[in-house]
This record gives structure tokens, sequence and C-alpha cells, in this order.
């Protein structure tokens, strides 16, 4: 296993044109820790891992992978060492799963484009990480929304990075898929030593599966820490904007989540211009 790489995120900014979206955001990640990401829809995570996957570019502040400025790196590089799940992975009609999981091989290619030897055992490991093997042949069209998720996963995987950007690894999943999903990554972090960094909107799933959560509200890190620390009900409240209660998993140990309703105010709050 090769040592973890952190990544640090060091007072960044970025707005889309007349959109301010991140205001000088800090965050540094261990190398191998499992951190989540968690904030109201639009507070800018994904755009935070958008940056932090080199594929925006800060307006101001700067982003290190195990002290490698993702600035200096050519994409290429980046690709070799930053992994991202995101909601729109590509599928070009008719493409098969294992052919979008061989995508996540794009870093890997030789100069003319070709796939080196020895990629298609990592293909092939990826796609059984995430149990979707089975399904190699069948066409990415005709998957049902999460059955396409994990076939994302296993695209991301391919790609064989030390870190591990996923947004919202969950999405469409039933509750069985999202814990093994989430069970997944876990596994991998410690068998793989890699970093991983997850959007999720669940916070039950961040409090039991997480070790640090980093919390984002009007385009800053307001909230830090382990779960036991950072899930409270002020957390609820300034983050999530939902009243609640929290309580303690009496075997696990992690913090509980009780939300009972949203509070009132959220289009001028979560507003940050
Ligand atoms: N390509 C874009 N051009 C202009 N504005 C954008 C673009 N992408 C995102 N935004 C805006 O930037 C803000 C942050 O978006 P982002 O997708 O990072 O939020 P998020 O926290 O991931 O949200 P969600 O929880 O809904 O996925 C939002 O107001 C969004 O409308």
């Amino acid at each position: 296993m090769t040592e973890p790489v952190g990544i640090r995120v060091e007072g960044v900014r970025f707005g889309y044109p007349g959109r301010p979206v991140l205001r000088g955001v800090d965050m540094s990640v261990e190398p191998g820790e499992l951190t989540a990401l968690i904030g109201l829809n639009g507070c800018g995570k994904s755009t935070l891992l958008r940056i932090a996957a080199g594929l925006l570019r800060p307006d101001e502040g700067r982003v290190l992978l195990g002290g490698d400025d993702l600035a200096r790196l050519s994409r290429r590089a980046t690709a070799r060492r930053v992994a991202l799940l995101h909601q729109s992975a590509p599928a070009v009609p008719g493409m098969t799963v294992r052919q979008l999981v061989r995508q996540g091989r794009y870093a890997a290619r030789g100069p003319l484009g070709m796939l080196r030897e020895g990629d298609d055992p990592v293909v092939r490991r990826a796609l059984r990480d995430v149990g979707v093997a089975d399904w190699a042949e069948r066409d990415v069209d005709a998957l049902s929304g999460g059955e396409r998720q994990r076939v994302r996963l296993a695209m991301a995987l391919a790609q064989d990075t030390r870190v591990l950007l996923l947004d919202e690894p969950t999405t469409y999943l039933d509750l069985h898929h999202q814990l093994d999903v989430l069970q997944t990554v876990v596994r991998l972090r410690e068998e793989r030593g890699l970093t991983v960094v997850l959007v999720l909107h669940d916070l039950a799933h961040a409090a039991r599966f997480a070790e640090r959560i980093v919390a984002l509200r009007d385009g800053r890190v307001v909230a830090d820490g382990p779960p036991k620390e950072v899930v409270t009900p002020g957390l609820l409240a300034d983050v999530l904007r939902v009243a609640g209660r929290v309580g303690q998993d009496p075997e696990g140990g992690w913090p509980v989540c009780y939300p009972d309703h949203p509070l009132q105010g959220l289009a001028n709050d979560n507003r940050i211009h």
C-alpha cells in the first residue's frame, strides 16, 4: 500500500460570473482521512470538490495535494492523483458499463491514447469493488438511476488515485445500497490508503461514517471537526436550517439527529451576495 496523500485548501475564493460562491475556504484533510462535506443546496460543495479535483481554477488561493500545488500540475498529472465522482459523468449512447468505467483510465493512457498494459485488471477490480461486474456488457442507458450511480463510482475507482472526491455518492440509491457504497468506501480507504472527501446530504451517514465533518455556509467553512464535536442542534440550525435534537447511538456512540422542522428565513440566509 502506498502512503496516503493529504489535501490542503488554502484561502480559496471562487465565483461564477455574477455569482460569488466560495469566499475564502480553508480546509485541511489529513492523509488517509474520510471527511464529509455538508451544507445547504447551492452553498458550494460541488464547486469546492471540482476545484480540489483541478477541474476549476480558484480565483484566489490554492489547493495542495500531498504538498503539490494543483496549479502547477498538468491535467494528466492531476488525474493520476485525484478522482472525482460527480453527478454528470458522461455516457455516450450505446456505451457499455465496461466502456464507461474504462474512461476512468484516461489518466493512464499513453501518448497515442491507447490503454497501457495492465489497465484491464484495474477496470475489472473497479467493477468488482462496487459489485457491478455482472453488468459489464450492459448498456449504460439501460441502467436505473441507482445502478448508474454505482457505475459512476466504479469509473472514479478505475482512475486508481490516492485521493477520491465523491459528490453525493449515495444519490438515487436505496438504503441497502447507500450503506453498501459507504461501507465499500470505508473498506477501500483502509485497504488502499485512500484519502476521501464526500459530499453527503444525509447527516446521519456523515455522523456515522466520516471521521471528520466540514460544514460550509455562505461560502466559508463554519464547522470542522469529528462528528461527536460538530454535530449539535446549533449545527442543524445554523448550517442545515432545521430545528432538531441530537442524541447518541447507544451501540456505536456516533451522534444521531432527530430533525424536526425547517427554520424560516432560508431565502435570505442562503443569499451570499
Ligand atoms: N456552471 C455554473 N455557472 C453558474 N453558476 C453555477 C454553476 N455551477 C453552480 N453554480 C451556482 O453556484 C452555486 C454553488 O453551486 P454548487 O453546485 O457548488 O452547490 P452545492 O453545494 O454542491 O449544491 P447541491 O447541494 O444542490 O448539490 C449555486 O448557486 C449554483 O447555482
